[in-house]
C-alpha cells in the first residue's frame, strides 16, 4: 500500500495550492494537476476559514477525486492538540500544516496521538531571518516530517504574502536541518529559474502556492495552476 511518505518521495515536485472553500475549487485543483489542497481550519478571521463540517466535506471530495485524487492538508493556527486531532480525525486528513507559531511540544503530542499523521511545520522567514531558527532541532526531535519555508510580509503578516524568500536564504536555512522541505512565498510559474539550486536539492519536495494560483477576482485559475505545475516540473 502506498503511504503518504511514499507519495512524497515518489513525486518529484509536489504542488500544494492553499485555501479551497468550495467543491468547485477542489475540482479545479484536481483538473489542474495539484497534488495537495490546503484546507483552513483554525485560522480565525481568515478569508478561507472552514467549519469542521466544510473541512470534512472538502477533504472527502479531494480524496474521492471526481477527476483525480488530491491529498487534503489541514492548515491551522490552532495550538490545542485536541482540536487538531479532532479536526484531522473527523475529516480523515493525514497531513497537518502548523502555520502559526506553535511550539515543538504540539508536534510531539500530535505524533503521539496520531502516529501516522504527517506533520508539516511552517518556518516563518523575513529577509534572512527565520523566527524558528533556534528551535529547528526541537521540532525535528518532536517528529516533524517536513518543514515548509514561507515568507512573512510587512508588519509580520503571515500566510499568502506573495513575497518570495531569496534562494540563498533558503539554501542556507536548508543546511541547518535534516528533513524534507517545501518552499512557499510568492511562488509562480515564472520564478522557477531563480531557484535552480533549491529545485536540485535532495530534500526539496515541492512548492506551496496561493496568490499566483488565483485570478484578479481571487478565484483559483486552471490556466495559472497548470502553468505553475509546468514551470516547476520542467525546471
Ligand atoms: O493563505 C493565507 O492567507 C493564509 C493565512 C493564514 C495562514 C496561512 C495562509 N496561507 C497558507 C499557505 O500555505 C500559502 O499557500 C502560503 O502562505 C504561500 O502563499 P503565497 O505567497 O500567496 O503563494
Amino acid at each position: 500500500m502506498t503511504t503518504q511518505h511514499d507519495r512524497i518521495q515518489q513525486t518529484r515536485v509536489m504542488l500544494k495550492v492553499c485555501g479551497a472553500t468550495q467543491d468547485a475549487d477542489v475540482d479545479i485543483l484536481a483538473a489542474s494537476g495539484a497534488d495537495l489542497v490546503g484546507l483552513w481550519h483554525g485560522v480565525s478571521g481568515g478569508a478561507h476559514e472552514l467549519s469542521l463540517g466544510q473541512l470534512a466535506r472538502l477533504a472527502a471530495l479531494a480524496r474521492a477525486g471526481r477527476t483525480r485524487f488530491v491529498e487534503p492538508v489541514l492548515v491551522s493556527f490552532h495550538r490545542d492538540p485536541g482540536t487538531i486531532v479532532t479536526a484531522a480525525s473527523t475529516a480523515r486528513i493525514n497531513l497537518v500544516q502548523l502555520h502559526g507559531y506553535q511550539p515543538p511540544g504540539l508536534v510531539r503530542v500530535l505524533k503521539r496521538e496520531l502516529p501516522t499523521l504527517v506533520v508539516v511545520k511552517v518556518l516563518h522567514v523575513s529577509g534572512a531571518d527565520c523566527v524558528e531558527r533556534g528551535l529547528l532541532d526541537s521540532y525535528q526531535r518532536a517528529g516533524t516530517d517536513i518543514f515548509l519555508l514561507d515568507a512573512t510580509g510587512p508588519r509580520g503578516r503571515v500566510g499568502s504574502t506573495g513575497t518570495t524568500i531569496g534562494s540563498r536564504v533558503v539554501a542556507e536555512l536548508a543546511e541547518t536541518f535534516d528533513i524534507p522541505f517545501i518552499l512557499a512565498g510568492g511562488i509562480s510559474a515564472h520564478n522557477r529559474c531563480e531557484f535552480d539550486d533549491i529545485a536540485a536539492h535532495e530534500r526539496f519536495v515541492g512548492v506551496d502556492v496561493d496568490t499566483a494560483a488565483r485570478n484578479e477576482r481571487g478565484e483559483f485559475c486552471t490556466t495559472r495552476i497548470r502553468q505553475i505545475r509546468k514551470g516547476w516540473q520542467q525546471g
